[in-house]
């Protein structure tokens, strides 16, 4: 599996303001908001471009625009705060939804929404989620957007874990994953380590 760490001085700042537990909710979102213009930036790098004529206010040029802009797929709650910043980069995107909360026992994603378009054959697909942890969360979403035909998908998460990493490379569906840092690994609880805690909760509060 292809998997991109986007390495910059002002994305690991950003990270660790999200991994200080003195950041509260505000610092949090704001920083996750931040971290999340680069990581779509760079996970947009080698997007296919198509061509178009602009006229400038002196001549005719060309301009270039991404020939297919990808759905957004933020996994609810915590990929909600990813979802703006990524769709401020991405105007013509068109975004579907998914929402899993783990139970905290099994550590097995709970479905409780699903809002995708159904056919999703030739339409590259970015899903937001700040954590991949076990990876049970994503390769959710994963078989969902395969069962409706995606083929192209990025996961664009803050942290992964290795187990999450390899959980995808395991699930043998399309993905790449775009992250700003693969942690050391997951506690008895199943949270990434150091990771930075529960990310939803230190965006909305506890459920
Ligand atoms: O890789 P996994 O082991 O599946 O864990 C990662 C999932 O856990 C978190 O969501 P959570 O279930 O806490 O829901 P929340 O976003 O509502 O807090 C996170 O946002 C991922 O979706
Ligand atoms: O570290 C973790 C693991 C799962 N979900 C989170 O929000 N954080
Ligand atoms: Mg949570």
């Amino acid at each position: 599996m292809d998997m991109l760490v986007v390495d910059h001085p002002l994305a690991a700042s950003l990270l660790a303001t999200l991994r200080d537990e003195r950041s509260d909710n505000a610092a949090f979102r704001h920083a996750l908001s931040q971290l999340t213009q680069m990581l779509v930036y760079e996970a947009v790098r080698d997007a296919p471009i198509e061509k178009f004529e602009v006229k400038s206010p002196v001549a005719v040029t060309e301009g270039v625009r991404l020939k297919q802009p990808p759905l957004l797929v933020p996994v609810l709650r915590a990929g909600l705060g990813m979802v703006d910043q990524a769709h401020a980069l991405i105007p013509q995107a068109r975004v579907g939804f998914v929402g899993l909360a783990r139970d905290e026992k099994t550590f097995e994603p709970v479905p409780y929404l699903e809002s995708l378009p159904e056919d999703l054959s030739g339409l590259p697909v970015f899903v937001l989620d700040p954590m991949l942890a076990t990876g049970g969360s994503m390769v959710h979403t994963l078989d969902l957007l395969v069962a409706r035909g995606a083929t192209d998908i990025t996961a664009v998460c803050v942290v992964a874990a290795p187990q999450g990493v390899d959980a995808l490379a395991a699930s043998g569906h399309p993905v790449r994953l775009v992250t700003a840092s693969v942690d050391e690994g997951l506690n008895d609880n199943k949270y990434i380590v150091p990771g930075l805690g529960d990310a939803g909760d230190r965006q909305f509060g506890p459920r």
